[in-house]
């Protein structure tokens, strides 16, 4: 008995002892190594706290930027989304390391760098656990969230949905929708009597029907309340990424996580309904294929490569939505913004539509040939990008150039800073100019709104293509001025935001 009771107790007190190490290396001794390692090499940053690292210094420099709306529309905003990387990289120069709780994150501001990291190092570097567990609730391991073998499976399961033939047939779902959206603007004009409207109600609306038809065609309907249950669990979690994220603090039984946990079961529970149903037609043989939407084509693609795993399929449909939606409707939004205040660019942009496509119904095989439009959507993506960091964290030691950047330190690449540096882009960086766009003489590396390398935005081609349909056929029906009721209060919550939405003066054009 005796014997078995000092076996227990050695048991017992080894585990309390490894759990005491792994909770002490994981807290303090492991960012202590990873800052000593970058301050050798002459990297340094603001001195963090125990535990919460600079999360407290990066919320007060964003509430005092942010505290007042601009005073005119006026594209230099970096200063006022990312405060602290101005006043960091003023200090510490161009590479420098703050801590989020008690992540490392080192900003890489260097094009080369950059460039070779993000095109070497995608398996080897990935998203970090707090961003994972950040977002887990409503993408889950969906493709954006993976890392390693998984992500590289993942991504070549998921890439054939964003090319070619089937990409061009999304198209006509593109230009169903957006027929509904300019019924709708032309009804609310009328029924109001008056011409304003904050376009980005209507984009976000929008993007949201195109994204559900084109996962789920004929059982969209469904796919929208799916959606607006992953809206309401995205904006939950968003409230936590700002805090400090203990282990096992999702085990609380408090009412935000009960709310998250309800939420998330109905979600699954309704995606589960339209794949059983799926499933049950071809298996019953009533149909041989799962469906020619995205996931028809899901289901398609993991049946041929082995076991159907469900959850992934969820996990997948979860992470089109969130990360095809919301980034589109954004870059609508900004560049409605744009085009109201610069007619000169607007008209443009009308001259080059209507020369293609005099009805004002675009065909998918011509839209390449809108290249004044595409200059503006890279305009717009470039001063206002929907995604303003990319984060990725070393799962291994990597030596990048002169750099040595040890394992468990995160990169983070300051999209928006790049995208309006003036060494990089010159004086007039923060200046509306599409021209810029004309040649291709710019350095690869400099516009990175999709990210760049293996790991880039899958949808991208998506994208481009949705927001030029919508945009042409917008920009055929009305002209549109900015109103005098528009206040330009950019403010990020995970992606670039107008704070009070983009009001603009909409006048029907004859076609
Ligand atoms: C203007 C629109 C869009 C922008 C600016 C954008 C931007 C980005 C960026 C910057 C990334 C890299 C994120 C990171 O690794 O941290 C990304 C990844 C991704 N995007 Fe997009 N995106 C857009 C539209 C879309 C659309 C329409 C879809 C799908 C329907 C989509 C699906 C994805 C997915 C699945 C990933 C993860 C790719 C991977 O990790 O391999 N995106 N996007």
């Amino acid at each position: 008995m005796m014997v078995i009771l000092t076996i227990l107790l050695v048991i017992l007190v080894t585990l309390f002892i490894k759990v005491c190490y792994d909770t002490i290396s994981c807290y303090w001794l492991n960012p202590l190594r990873i800052k000593k390692i970058m301050e050798k090499q002459g990297v340094f940053g603001p001195k963090p706290r125990f535990l919460i690292g600079n999360l407290n210094d990066i919320s007060s420099f964003v509430s005092k930027a942010t505290c007042e709306d601009m005073k005119t529309i006026n594209h230099d905003i970096v200063g006022r989304l990312l405060p602290h990387f101005v006043a960091w990289s003023n200090q510490y120069g161009k590479r420098f390391i703050y801590w989020n709780g008690i992540e490392g994150r080192m900003c890489l501001t260097e094009i080369g760098l950059i460039k070779e990291f993000l095109s070497k190092c995608s398996t080897i570097s990935g998203k970090s656990w707090q961003q994972q567990q950040g977002s887990k609730h409503f993408i889950g391991k969906g493709l954006l969230m993976t890392n390693g073998e998984d992500w590289y499976h993942q991504r070549h399961l998921v890439s054939p949905a964003f090319m070619g033939e089937r990409l061009k047939s999304y198209g006509g779902h593109m230009v169903e929708c957006t027929k509904e959206m300019v019924e709708s603007l032309e009804n609310a004009i009328l029924e109001s009597g008056k011409n304003e409207v904050e376009i980005g109600e209507y984009f976000t609306k929008l993007t949201a029907d195109i994204i559900s038809r084109t996962e789920f065609g004929t059982n969209y309907k469904k796919g929208n309340q799916i959606f607006n249950l992953l809206t309401q669990l995205q904006s939950l979690c968003a409230q936590s990424t700002r805090k400090l994220c203990l282990p096992g603090s999702r085990f609380f039984p408090s009412t935000y996580n009960r709310e998250i946990k309800s939420l998330k079961m109905e979600v699954e529970r309704l995606l589960m309904e339209i794949i059983q149903s799926r499933k049950d037609c071809v298996e019953m043989g009533r149909s041989n294929s799962y469906g020619n939407d995205l996931l028809g084509m899901l289901l398609d693609e993991i049946q041929k490569s082995g076991t159907l795993n469900l959850q992934l399929v969820m996990d997948e449909c979860k992470t089109f939505f969130f990360a095809g939606h919301e980034t589109i409707a954004l870059l609508l939004t900004w560049t409605a913004m744009l085009l109201a205040s610069n007619p000169i660019w607007q008209d443009k942009v009308r001259i080059e539509v209507k020369e293609l496509f005099n009805q004002g119904v675009p065909s998918i095989d011509q839209l390449s040939k809108l290249n004044v439009l595409h200059m503006v959507i890279n305009e717009s993506l470039r001063l206002y990008p929907p995604a303003t960091l990319l984060p990725r964290m070393a799962f291994q030691d990597i030596v990048l150039g002169d750099l040595y950047i040890p394992k468990g330190l995160s990169i983070w690449i300051p999209v928006l800073a790049i995208h309006h540096s003036e060494e990089l882009w010159g004086k007039d960086a923060n200046e509306f100019n599409p021209q810029r766009f004309a040649s291709k003489s710019f350095m690869s590396g400099c516009f990175i709104p999709f990210a760049f390398g293996p790991r880039n935005c899958v949808g991208q081609s998506f994208a481009i293509m949705e927001a030029k349909i919508i945009l042409t056929m917008l920009i055929s029906k009305f002209r549109f001025n900015i109103s005098e009721n528009y206040k330009h209060a950019p403010i990020t919550v995970l992606t670039i935001k107008p704070k009070y939405g983009v009001q603009i003066c909409l006048k029907a054009l004859d076609i």
